[in-house]
């Protein structure tokens, strides 16, 4: 029996894998899809030193760069602070940001994760 490639991957990977599908989902504007563009957002890399956005968390799985869940957790906190960084409060990003990282620590709960059992030991 062959493994297909996504059986292949670390237990670890698929595991984030998944838990970035459903961040995703809570960004139905795509407004961290990518890296923010300064062309868009001026001044952002002078106000912004580390840009994150799913597309750089999704290619950082598949690289095998996050060796814990507490990694990626802070990636993804690292992209919605970054928002709320540059967007003044009250403005769409600013709003999007909070309620993101509110909606997704709400995944990340040891409550939520336990069931998930020990490859996050
Ligand atoms: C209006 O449509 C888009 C599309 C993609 C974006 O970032 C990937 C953004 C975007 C995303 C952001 C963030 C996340 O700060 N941003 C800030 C200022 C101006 N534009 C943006 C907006």
């Amino acid at each position: 029996c062959v493994l297909k490639a996504s059986q292949k991957r670390r237990p670890l990977s698929r595991l984030l894998e998944q838990l970035l599908r459903n961040l995703e989902k809570r960004d139905p504007h795509q407004f961290f899809a990518w890296p923010v563009n300064d062309n868009f957002a001026p001044g952002y890399s002078n106000i912004i030193k580390r840009p994150m956005d799913f597309s750089t968390i999704k290619q950082k799985i598949d690289d095998n760069e996050y060796k814990s869940l507490n990694c990626f957790i802070s990636d993804f906190k690292l992209m919605c602070n970054n928002a709320m960084k540059y967007n003044k409060p009250g403005t769409v990003y600013h709003k999007a940001a909070k309620r993101l990282l509110h909606a997704g620590l709400k995944q990340l709960t040891p409550q939520k994760l336990r069931p998930l059992g020990d490859i996050l030991t």
